[in-house]
């Protein structure tokens, strides 16, 4: 069939108090992120004995996609890589090659464009080949899923189980939640040509769908864990002010769901579990969250159909006319100049 491996690319987190502020320093490092900013951070991993949930998470999920690979007689090693801790991409490139692969797919933790989501990872394959050197296999990244029905499933149900759970109180709002990224980031998300915002708008278009499918009208999106120097502009509103600003119009309660995220690592468990929840009760507000789709079994099988895409060719499943991009070799990037970097504001 062509491929020898799957490797699994994610953004990593730290396993223990010692090891928060040097991963903090390895997201960052020439990114413009305010040292209060990552102290604050770290504090919040803090809060969970430095451990970040994200890699024990993603070792779940390969090990629930290997056993959907065997039973579908697929035979593809999966191989665990991250970008900003161990096991570090680069180090995992080493033994897929070490190992004699010369294809490989690359399954990316992220269902969205933009540079974040979507063109980082890219970087990532680049600098993982570049470091291996000559002999490093072909890596043949898997796209975008943000509006693939497994996806979307996994989420519609999610939400209507958090409806549940408050007991599915009339006029419970749903608010759909997403990382933020600068203004800037979104608008230079997606190729020029299709004048940006790219992320933004998969993300509202994966609110919708999931909405659809649990048959609500009446939903928000909004984002959250905003970075950088207060003075930049980055996606709005915030979910914590929007809580403020639901109480304020006599919402009583809240379904969060995020659909920016496919595990529940740090920014899920903190941002949302702790400080949204927390600003919902202050208001006596009901609050529940919707779960995450990686424990859910349609994760795995998604996961094996996007491989399955590549080597057996079957057609690709989407349900949004919205371009699920982020399919290139060697890190390429999808188009010129897609999904460029932002500027980085010049330092004061
Ligand atoms: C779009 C997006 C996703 C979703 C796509 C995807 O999943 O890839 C995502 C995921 C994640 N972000 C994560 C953690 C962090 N993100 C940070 C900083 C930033 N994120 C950004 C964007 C995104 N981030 C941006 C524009 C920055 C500013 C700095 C920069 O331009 O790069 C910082 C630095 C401290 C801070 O400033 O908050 C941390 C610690 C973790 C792991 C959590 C864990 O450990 O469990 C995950 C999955
Ligand atoms: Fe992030």
């Amino acid at each position: 069939m062509g491929y020898d491996a799957l490797l699994w690319l994610s953004f990593g987190g730290p396993e223990g108090p010692d090891e928060v502020m040097p991963f903090l320093e390895n997201v960052t490092r020439g990114r413009g992120v305010p040292r209060e900013r990552l102290l604050e951070v770290s504090e919040h991993y803090q809060h969970f004995g430095g451990v970040s949930p994200i890699n024990r998470l993603n070792r779940d999920a390969i090990s629930a996609v290997e056993k959907q690979l065997a039973a579908a007689g697929i035979d593809l090693p999966v191989h665990f890589g991250n970008r900003n801790w161990r096991p570090m991409v680069e180090e995992t490139l080493a033994e897929i090659t070490k190992a004699g692969a010369q294809r490989v797919l690359v399954f990316p933790t992220s269902a969205y464009g933009g540079y974040s989501a979507c063109r980082q990872y890219d970087e990532d394959i680049e600098r993982a080949r570049a470091s291996v050197g000559d002999g490093a296999p072909e890596l043949v990244k898997l796209r975008q899923f943000f509006d693939h029905p497994l996806f979307i499933a996994a989420f519609a149900d999610a939400v209507r189980a958090a409806h549940a759970k408050l007991g599915n109180p009339p006029g419970t709002r749903t608010v759909f939640c997403a990382h933020s990224v600068p203004d800037s980031a979104d608008a230079a998300s997606g190729p020029p040509s299709e004048g940006g915002h790219r992320y933004s708008r998969q993300i509202a278009e994966a609110a919708r769908l999931v909405a659809a499918e649990a048959g609500i009208e009446t939903y928000d999106v909004v984002w959250q864990s905003r970075s950088g120097p207060p003075q930049v502009p980055w996606l709005e509103p915030d979910i914590v002010d929007h809580i403020d600003a639901l109480h304020a119009d006599g919402v009583t309660s809240v379904v969060v769901c995020p659909v920016g995220f496919v595990s529940d690592h740090l920014e899920v468990i903190w941002d949302l579990d702790n400080e949204a929840a927390e600003r919902a009760a202050e208001h006596g507000m009901g609050f529940a969250r919707a779960a995450t789709p990686d424990t859910d079994p349609r994760f795995a099988e998604l996961v094996v159909e996007l491989v399955r895409e590549h080597t057996e060719g079957v057609p690709a499943r989407k349900l949004s006319p919205f371009p699920a991009a982020g399919c290139t070799v060697n890190g390429m990037p999808c188009a010129v100049g897609c999904c460029e970097p932002a500027k980085r504001p010049a330092r004061p």
